[in-house]
């Protein structure tokens, strides 16, 4: 069954990263776009971890995973090198309130990463529902491209209209029409 497409708040959320390598690096460098209450746990650190760990105030505990080491977080991310220690580590948050995601495990992963792009208030975020990760990847690059950076902007007048027209069928059918009247120029690349 396809995952269900949803934008989590990571306020106030507390994340776990365990594994120190490519893999985790990666999903950190994702997740530092959202929020920054980060911890790191993993026996060794790639020389990309370890330049952002001297540079930024990332908590990070140098050592091997045990047993309750998830205790007190809300979101975990096993991206170890150990698949039989990706599960153990599933089976183990169940009893805990937390999402786990275990990188080589799409069946142990209560969310999983999208591809995805920001500019300014757009995200757009892309799954293939672990179909194809170098897919979702491809058409974000493509999506990057044909998106046109003035939308960051074209959204901030959008919300200054939100925030200051009166609310009613008045104002949603100016904001659709602006919405119609940006894609269209867009398509003719008048933008
Ligand atoms: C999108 C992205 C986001 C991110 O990482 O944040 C992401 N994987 C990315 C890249 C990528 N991953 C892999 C390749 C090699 C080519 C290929 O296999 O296609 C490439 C391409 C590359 O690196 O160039 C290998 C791979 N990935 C997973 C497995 C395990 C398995 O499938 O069993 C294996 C095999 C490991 C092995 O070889 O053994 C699993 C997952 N990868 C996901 C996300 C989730 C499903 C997303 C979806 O719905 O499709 C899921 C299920 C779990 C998760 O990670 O949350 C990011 C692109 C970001 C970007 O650039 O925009
Ligand atoms: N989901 C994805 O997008 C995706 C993509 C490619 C690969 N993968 C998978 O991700 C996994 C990690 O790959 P990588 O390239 O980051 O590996 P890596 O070897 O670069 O890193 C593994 C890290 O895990 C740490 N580690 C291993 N056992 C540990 C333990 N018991 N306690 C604490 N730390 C421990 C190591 O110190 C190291 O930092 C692989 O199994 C790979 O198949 C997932």
């Amino acid at each position: 069954m396809a995952y269900f497409p949803a934008f989590i708040k990571l306020k106030d959320k507390k994340v776990l990263i365990i594994g120190g390598g490519t893999i985790a690096y990666e999903k950190l460098m994702h997740l530092l776009e959202f929020t920054s209450d980060i911890t790191l746990l993993s026996k060794e650190y790639s020389r990309d971890i370890s330049n952002l760990i001297a540079v930024t105030s990332l908590n990070y505990i140098q050592k091997e995973y045990a047993h309750t080491d998830i205790k007190g977080f809300d979101i975990i991310i096993a991206a170890i090198d150990d698949i039989s220690l990706q599960e153990k580590i599933y089976i183990e948050s169940r009893s805990h309130n937390c999402l786990c995601n275990c990188v080589d495990l799409p069946n142990c992963c209560d969310f999983i990463f999208p591809a995805y792009l920001k500019k300014g208030d757009l995200t757009v975020a892309i799954s293939t529902a672990g179909t194809s990760p170098a897919f979702a990847k491809q058409l974000r690059i493509y999506l990057e491209k044909i998106i046109p950076n003035s939308v960051s902007g074209f959204l901030k007048n959008m919300k200054e209209y939100r925030d200051t027209l009166p609310k009613g069928e008045e104002r949603m059918q100016f904001l659709d029409k602006k919405a119609k009247e940006y894609i269209s120029k867009w398509r003719k690349n008048e933008i």
